[in-house]
């Protein structure tokens, strides 16, 4: 969350709070008071913590079925036992030995959250044109734009000054006259929220009180973030209403909306516009944010059609992503007439400067030993251990404290605020040592770090060696020059085949290190 999302609003946590306890459903305890900022004098959010029988009834037929689905998946796996309790009990150890795995959704959250501002891309913008005759233009201002001066304050109060890659070239097409429709990928923290966003606001006639301008979002938290990033850019504009059409939020049959931009979820934007609180005729701006994760996710890809279908054929398309599959960007293709497709590509972690070593071990207790051994050996700087469970996380950071090492711990059970609290002090060494689950598979940004150690290697669903995951665990450390250390703590057969798989893929030699020698521990510190 960047410059433009954080917008301290003390009566918020509490409205928030009440409508998040009831969509709780996944591993990340994300409850609205983690969003302390997201609901400003700009949403309209009289519902926010009622429901309507209608969508109670809508909203809570999906909760609850899902949730039963929720519980079922995990008591398939426990035995029947004598007491409620020792239900739980099962449930909890259950979560606590899997493996912690996270939806897209999630996961585009959780990168958000752990981010630190923006993201460096040094790659340049590839631009395609469906129709040769759309003109094309790249501006390096936000001032060559020709934004109402309240919007252009806006934009500018936080310090912001010139335009990100992706801005320059998707911002004049954004708005262009006549409009001209959008696909445009960029990854995670590269500036698209704010591009869209401003295009929002900026198409948004003041004088005509409906909605007019639409933003869906593939979850409740992404649609908040993105709300929140608008309520800020719109601080100057006062007279620009929004509206949250997300879960928990009610709207009387027979209400007409009066506020200009909607921010929601399919389904409920699907809902709102059935029973005629906005016609989704008169909306002139369409955004898809996350259009990757939303056209994969269950359900939602049929409810994004249903809404399409409803638009006019006037409507302005916007289609954001941080990447496209091939099936998502031929759905997307279909879907926007003669877009203009901006992509800046990826600018991938590497393993050139990191060394990368493989310590065999044959039990947890030799594990520990090996990855202490060598931290206490090469101990400058800090590290980041990664475990498979959040047992074995636990477990480790038990150990290591009583050594006396300062450690924390993040793993899928804690609040986004606690997420966050335990990042910033891990970002101002106050802890030298970071053991984490796969909350922290990619997006971690801390320059300081020098040595990642995999107490389990990275690992999909089946079992096999998730090379990805892998180059994002380790290739954040031997960045800007540095060399970084990588440890990768094997003690099965399985685990060593993961481990010389992953060295193929890379075609990188992962050294065979000896835990117990020290001199040779040494050297690799040098
Ligand atoms: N022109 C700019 N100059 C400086 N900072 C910017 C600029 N545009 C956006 N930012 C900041 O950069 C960070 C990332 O921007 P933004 O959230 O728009 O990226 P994003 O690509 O939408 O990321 P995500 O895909 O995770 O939503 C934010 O902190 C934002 O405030």
């Amino acid at each position: 969350m960047g410059m433009f999302c954080f917008w301290k609003s003390p009566s918020v946590g509490s409205t928030i709070c009440s409508v998040l306890t009831y969509t709780v459903t996944l591993h990340f305890n994300f409850l609205l008071s983690d969003f302390p900022n997201c609901s400003s004098s700009k949403f309209s959010s009289s519902g926010l913590n009622s429901f309507s029988k209608m969508s109670q009834k809508v909203d809570w037929a999906k909760y609850v079925a899902e949730t039963e689905q929720n519980i079922t998946n995990k008591l398939n796996t426990v035995e029947i036992s004598s007491s409620e309790e020792e239900k739980k009990e099962k449930v909890k150890e259950n979560d606590e030995n899997a493996p912690e795995q996270f939806s897209p959704a999630e996961a585009s959250l959780l990168a958000k959250i752990i981010r630190k501002g923006l993201v460096e891309n040094k790659n340049s913008i590839e631009v395609q044109r469906k129709d040769p005759k759309s003109p094309l233009y790249s501006i390096k201002s936000f001032e060559a734009l020709n934004l109402a001066p309240n919007l252009l304050k806006g934009v500018l109060w936080n310090g912001v000054q010139c335009t990100l890659k992706i801005q320059e070239t998707a911002l004049p097409t954004l708005l262009a006259d006549p409009p001209q429709n959008l696909i445009a990928q960029s990854q995670s923290g590269t500036g698209k929220t704010a591009a869209f966003v401003l295009a929002m606001l900026s198409r948004v006639d003041v004088t005509q009180n409906y909605p007019q301008v639409l933003c869906l979002s593939p979850t409740y938290e992404l649609a908040v973030q993105t709300g929140e990033v608008a309520a800020h850019m719109a601080k100057f504009c006062p007279e620009i209403e929004m509206k949250f059409a997300v879960r928990g939020e009610e709207v009387p049959r027979g209400t007409k909306l009066t506020e200009h931009i909607i921010i929601g979820t399919p389904g409920k934007v699907l809902d709102w516009s059935k029973f005629r609180v906005f016609d989704l005729k008169k909306i002139k701006v369409f955004v898809l944010d996350e259009a990757d994760v939303m056209i994969a996710q269950e359900g939602h890809q049929d409810q994004c059609i249903k809404i399409l279908k409803n638009l006019s054929t006037s409507c302005q398309m916007m289609f954001f992503s941080a990447t496209y599959g091939q099936e998502v960007m031929e759905f997307v293709e279909h879907i926007v007439k003669n877009p203009i497709i901006v992509r800046l590509k990826r600018e991938e972690a590497s393993l050139d400067n990191i060394k990368q070593y493989c310590v065999r071990c044959s039990n947890h207790q030799e594990k520990y030993s090996a990855v202490t051994n060598i931290y206490g050996t090469v101990g400058v700087g800090q590290a980041i251990i990664f475990c498979h469970t959040r047992r074995t996380a636990a477990w480790l950071a038990e150990r290591m404290t009583k050594d006396g090492h300062a450690v924390a711990v993040i793993s899928g059970d804690l609040t986004v605020e606690q997420l966050i609290s335990v990042l910033d002090r891990f970002r101002e060494g106050r802890e030298k040592v970071l053991i984490t689950t796969n909350v922290l598979a990619r997006g971690i940004d801390v320059d300081q770090v020098t040595i990642v150690v995999n107490f389990d290697l990275p690992v999909d669903t089946s079992g096999k060696a998730d090379c990805e995951t892998y180059l994002h665990r380790i290739g954040r450390t031997g960045r800007f020059g540095k060399v970084g250390i990588a440890i990768n703590v094997v003690d099965s057969e399985e685990a060593m085949n993961v481990c010389k798989t992953i060295e193929k893929h890379f075609n990188k030699k992962i050294h065979y290190l000896d835990a117990e020698d020290s001199d040779e521990i040494e050297k690799i510190g040098n």
